[in-house]
């Protein structure tokens, strides 16, 4: 296969880059090389408009490159971004936001995408996951290899906050071989594997209220930056009497909005992470918030929400993105505003034009760097209507 000496231009989305021939061919580089980078590459494939490529041989670092922390950090994968400040890593991933945004709402609603784009950094940039995977075999934790079938012998990943790294080990002696998720409260240290039976404890601090999780159900894994997450979501609706959460996991929104003293409606399709929900409502005495456990592709939970009829909206799906049927939301008569909550902005996007197109304008956009070392990201809409 051809190999080409190329400068990286810029990254584009999932961590890839973009690099051009002298002619202007694009070529869409593998992730792991960063703008800037001098670098040799192999074709791997070769499009109509343009060119795959992997890099071969870094021939000159980025400026601000710098030896990755993790022994595993070339073979992992898991944290490619940690070759860079945290700074930089932040900059460089705003800058793919405010592109991506424009490119993805195409040439129609460009013209729509927010001018400016609020940044909230991690306040821990290492150690900052409270829940996350691995792998068991022979009683020892391990890790997914860049290009190799069999997973990689890992002591201690850095991602993870400091008592879920160092419990993991311990807790994996017992386990037999298989995939796992463990997970870690803030709140006394107690870490589980999925197949625990026990709750953990998550405090939403400016609320006085804790989420109740199974280990095994979805929380926001960087728990400090959701705190801001939260407040910033809250306080774009604070205005609203009734708000509903659409795939609220264990309440994360819904239940700090009910503390607040709003009317609240919370959908969810996986019954343990409703289960939790209900479970720190009742704790905590909070009888304005209802919890529906259904599907939101299904009809029954879409007219339970029609008829809730709320002023005010937070969604916040999975990374496939929200259900076709959400779009029947645009022309719904009481909602006032939505808080769109994206963990893949090239998806939500997809689904925000139904909603451009039923008169509804973006007001506002911020980026939570819930994932240092990482090329994902959180990022939030405010719509409101025209
Ligand atoms: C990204 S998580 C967000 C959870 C919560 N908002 C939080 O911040 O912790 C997405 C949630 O949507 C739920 N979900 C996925 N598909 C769903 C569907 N079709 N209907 C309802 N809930 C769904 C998942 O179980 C998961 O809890």
């Amino acid at each position: 296969m051809q190999e080409l000496e190329l400068t990286v231009e810029r990254l584009i989305w999932r961590g890839r880059a973009l690099a051009r021939l002298e002619s202007g061919q694009v070529v869409i580089l593998e992730p792991g090389v960063f703008p800037g980078e001098r670098i040799l590459a192999q074709v791997t494939k070769s499009t109509g408009d343009h060119l795959q490529a992997r890099c071969t041989r870094l021939l000159e670092p980025a400026e601000h490159r710098q030896e990755h922390p993790c022994p595993l950090g070339d073979l992992c994968g898991g944290c490619r971004f940690g070759v860079l400040p945290y700074q930089v890593q932040v900059k460089i991933k705003h800058q793919v936001l405010q592109t991506e945004i424009r490119r993805a709402l195409g040439r129609k609603w460009s013209g729509h995408a927010p001018e400016e784009i609020l940044v909230f950094s991690s306040p821990e940039s290492w150690g900052y996951r409270w829940r996350g995977q691995t792998e068991v075999l022979d009683g020892r934790p391990h890790v997914k290899a860049l290009g190799r079938n069999h997973p990689l012998h890992c002591p201690r990943c850095l991602l993870h906050a400091p008592v879920l790294a160092v419990e993991l080990p311990r807790i994996c002696q017992d386990l037999p071989p298989g995939r796992y998720t463990m997970a870690a409260s803030p709140l006394d240290h107690k870490v589980l594997a999925h197949t625990s039976p026990e709750w953990l404890k998550l405090p939403l601090e400016k609320s006085g209220i804790s989420l109740q999780v199974r280990p095994g159900s979805f929380f926001q894994a960087n728990w400090r930056l959701n705190q801001d997450l939260v407040q910033y979501v809250l306080s774009r609706l604070a205005h609203l009497d009734s708000l509903a959460d659409l795939y609220a996991g264990a309440g994360n929104f819904a239940l700090p909005c009910a503390a607040g003293g709003h009317k609240v409606l919370a959908l969810e399709s996986d019954s343990r992470a409703a289960k939790g929900a209900l479970r720190a409502a009742r704790e905590g005495g909070l009888n304005n918030l209802r919890i529906h456990t259904g599907d939101l592709r299904r009809r029954e939970a879409m007219q339970t929400l029609k008829k809730f009829a709320p002023q005010g909206l937070i969604l916040d799906p999975p990374r496939s993105g929200a259900g076709r049927n959400l779009q029947s939301l645009a022309g719904l008569e009481s909602l006032q505003r939505l808080a769109w909550i994206s963990c893949d902005v090239v998806n939500t996007c997809r689904d925000l034009k139904p909603f451009l197109e039923a008169g509804w304008r973006i007001r506002e956009a911020a980026m939570f760097d819930m994932f240092p070392q990482t090329w994902h990201m959180e990022a939030v809409f405010v719509l409101g209507k025209s």
